[in-house]
């Protein structure tokens, strides 16, 4: 099974289950994603949503290169992208908090998936980035619409972006990304990270989850990440990306 859905204790974590490929995001794979929107959606036990990446090399590398390197016009590209997008957007709109686990590399997609979670607890020896300008696209699933909502000075996060390069745990720190970064076990830091929030009524975290996601609808959140989403599917069909992904694959 490429993915896990696993519930204890009010706390449903979602674990990427391809570390063979770095677990990075195929077409089951948003499936698996789906589910859990849905999971949470009809549960009413459910209090906090965690995604994370089996093995401990990596989170998520994003986008698999492999599956979707097939994709070549801009209208194929914006399928996929599309599809994804809409995925983050109800993902980042769910009622509960939700904290990406960086139990390693988050990369490209597997960095705006991070980004899209409300908190982002990163393994020390993690390391994180915006790389698509590396393939000479644009974050293509709504990542850099939800950096620019996440408070960071807007000079840091626009550096991200264009550095199109990983950042280690204390960067990551620094330029206010990384919720929290911890050491050891995964398991002890999210209980720790936890402790405090689960001991308030979930009335009171989805409200103050409503009061996000009511500016995000004023502010036509979803119509800018579907802006990015096209300007990437245009880059896609670009050579130069094409050429990129080759260079990956025949590594
Ligand atoms: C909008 C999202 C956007 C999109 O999908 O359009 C993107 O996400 S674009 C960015 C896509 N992702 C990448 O370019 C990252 C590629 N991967 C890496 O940079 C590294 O694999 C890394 C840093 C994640 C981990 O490095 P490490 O040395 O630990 O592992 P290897 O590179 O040796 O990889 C092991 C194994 O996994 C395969 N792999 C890794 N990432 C992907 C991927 N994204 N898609 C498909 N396959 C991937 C890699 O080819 C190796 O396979 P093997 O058969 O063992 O050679």
């Amino acid at each position: 099974m490429t993915y896990t859905i696993d519930e204890t204790d009010g706390v449903l974590v979602f674990t990427l289950n391809r570390p063979e490929r770095r677990n990075a995001i195929n077409t089951e794979l948003m499936e698996g994603f789906k589910e859990v929107i849905e999971y949470v959606h009809n549960s009413n036990s459910v209090r906090f949503l965690v995604i994370t990446g089996a093995g401990e090399k990596a989170f998520c590398s994003g986008g698999d290169l492999a599956e979707f390197h097939s994709l070549k016009t801009e209208q194929q590209a914006f399928g996929m992208l599309s599809k994804m997008a809409e995925i983050l957007y109800e993902w980042a709109t769910l009622p509960v908090p939700t904290i990406a686990l960086i139990n390693g590399a988050a990369v490209g997609g597997g960095c705006e998936i991070a980004t899209a979670c409300d908190f982002r607890v990163v393994a020390r020896e993690a390391k994180c980035g915006f790389i698509q300008g590396t393939l000479a696209i644009t974050s293509g699933w709504g990542g850099a619409t939800y950096l620019f909502e996440r408070g960071l000075r807007h000079d840091r996060a626009l550096k991200m972006l264009i550095d199109a390069q990983v950042y280690d745990s204390g960067q990551l720190e620094e330029v206010g990304w990384a919720t929290k970064v911890y050491d050891g076990d995964r398991e002890v830091a999210l209980a720790q990270f936890i402790e405090y929030m689960r001991t308030i009524n979930p009335g009171v975290h989805k409200a103050y989850k409503e009061i996000e996601i009511r500016k995000w609808a004023e502010k036509d959140l979803k119509k800018r990440v579907m802006e990015e989403v096209s300007q990437c599917s245009k880059l896609w069909e670009l050579e130069a990306h094409h050429e990129a992904v080759n260079r990956f694959l025949k590594k």
